[in-house]
């Protein structure tokens, strides 16, 4: 990455040492395990993460003694309760309930144990339903919330909130990041709680394997949605905790999208599915649109490298991998 001409807002130049213990929050997910092997690539030799089952991050008291005896001086926040649109329409309490007690536990633990650089990874979807697009960092809080994920947005609207109080009252230089829909390698392919182009390459992959003439996606397939490949978001993560430092949030997408049937049509193409491909209306769209403005993180000197086709192709090489082992 090019360093910026003129040193934008936020903008500094901290390698993290290599040597650091950093601790990736959910380093078993999507993003978490994207995040592990970028650390790796760049020769980050303490990277701990324990998943679920060894540290369930909603137990306060766990939390607090792990990072007592672990003491991370890096900690990247990719834990969370994760799903689609109908994941988050149908178990709000959950996406309430789980996220808010996942974040106020580590950030707690964090600030307990004085942890000098944590990266907090809030959604696009903390935006309104209507937000004028391009989506900037200032439209926050700005509008009303897309029902269908509400419950998951005030969640990380208090994380985003909670990381600039500590920035406020103890001056440590934690930062937030929105991406955009995410997809790759590690996604998850459930056929009702994954989100959508997870969802189609399973579904197109299970219809051309079987022969099927016809699918039927959720919707009307006329929403529009930005996609970036995890393995990009792992380098803005890297890339963010060692080039800003500021208050404000910072969008992290690719700045396009598409409607929801190109997508599809996409997808199609590239598992080889040549049937009929249908909506059915009566499932919810959710946004009409989210398109990130992602002039902050550009001026930072990050920039996606990625392309749509080339990253579905290798999140369907990983599905068809892994589907019988991961029961996905
Ligand atoms: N996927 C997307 O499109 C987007 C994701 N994000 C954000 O990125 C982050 C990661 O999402 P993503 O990787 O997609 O999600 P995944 O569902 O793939 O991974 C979530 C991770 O969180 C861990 N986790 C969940 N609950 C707990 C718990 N109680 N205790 C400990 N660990 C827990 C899981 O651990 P385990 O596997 O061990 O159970 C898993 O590793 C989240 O903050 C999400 O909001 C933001 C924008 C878009
Ligand atoms: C990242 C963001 O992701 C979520 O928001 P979303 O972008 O609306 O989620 P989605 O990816 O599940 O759906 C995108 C669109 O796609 C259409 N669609 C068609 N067919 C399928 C389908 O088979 N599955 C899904 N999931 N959607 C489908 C669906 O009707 C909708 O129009 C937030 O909950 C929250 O998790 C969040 O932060």
């Amino acid at each position: 990455m090019s360093s910026p001409a003129s040193a934008p807002c936020g903008y500094i130049h901290r390698p993290l040492d290599r040597s650091a213990r950093v601790f990736v929050a959910g380093s078993r997910g999507l993003v978490g395990s994207a995040v592990c092997r970028h650390l790796e690539r760049e020769g980050f030799t303490d990277v701990v993460g324990p998943g679920s089952a060894q540290l369930d991050l909603r137990e306060r008291r766990a939390v607090l003694d792990w990072f007592a005896a672990t003491r991370p001086d890096v900690v990247v926040l990719a834990a969370a309760r994760v799903g689609g649109i109908k994941a988050n329409a149908t178990r709000p309490t959950e996406f309430l309930s789980d996220n808010l007690r996942i974040q106020v536990n580590v950030l707690d633990a964090a600030l307990e144990q004085g942890v000098e650089q944590l990266l907090f990874l809030g959604s696009s979807c903390v935006y309104p339903k209507f937000a004028d697009q391009p989506i900037r960092e200032e439209a926050l809080l700005t509008g009303a919330l897309e029902p269908t994920n509400d419950a998951y947005a005030i969640a990380k609207i208090a994380g985003l909130l909670h990381v600039q109080a500590v920035r406020r009252q103890h001056g440590l230089p934690w930062i937030s990041a929105m991406p955009t829909n995410l997809y790759g390698p590690g996604d998850n392919f459930h056929p009702e709680h994954s989100h959508v182009l997870a969802s189609l390459i399973r579904r197109f992959h299970e219809a051309r394997t079987a022969g099927a003439q016809r699918v039927v996606n959720w919707g009307t397939g006329t929403p529009r949605r930005e996609f970036l490949h995890v393995d990009d978001l792992a380098r803005a993560c890297l890339y963010l905790l060692e080039h800003y430092d500021a208050d404000g949030s910072v969008n992290v997408g690719t700045g396009t999208d598409l409607t929801i049937r190109e997508a599809a049509e996409l997808v199609a193409e590239v598992v080889g599915y040549q049937g009929a491909i249908e909506w059915d209306a009566a499932q919810p769209d959710g946004t009409p649109r989210k398109v990130l403005d992602v002039s902050r993180i550009t001026t930072l000197g990050w920039a996606p490298c990625i392309g749509l086709r080339e990253g579905i192709a290798e999140a369907y090489a990983w599905y068809v991998e892994h589907r019988r082992s991961a029961a996905l």
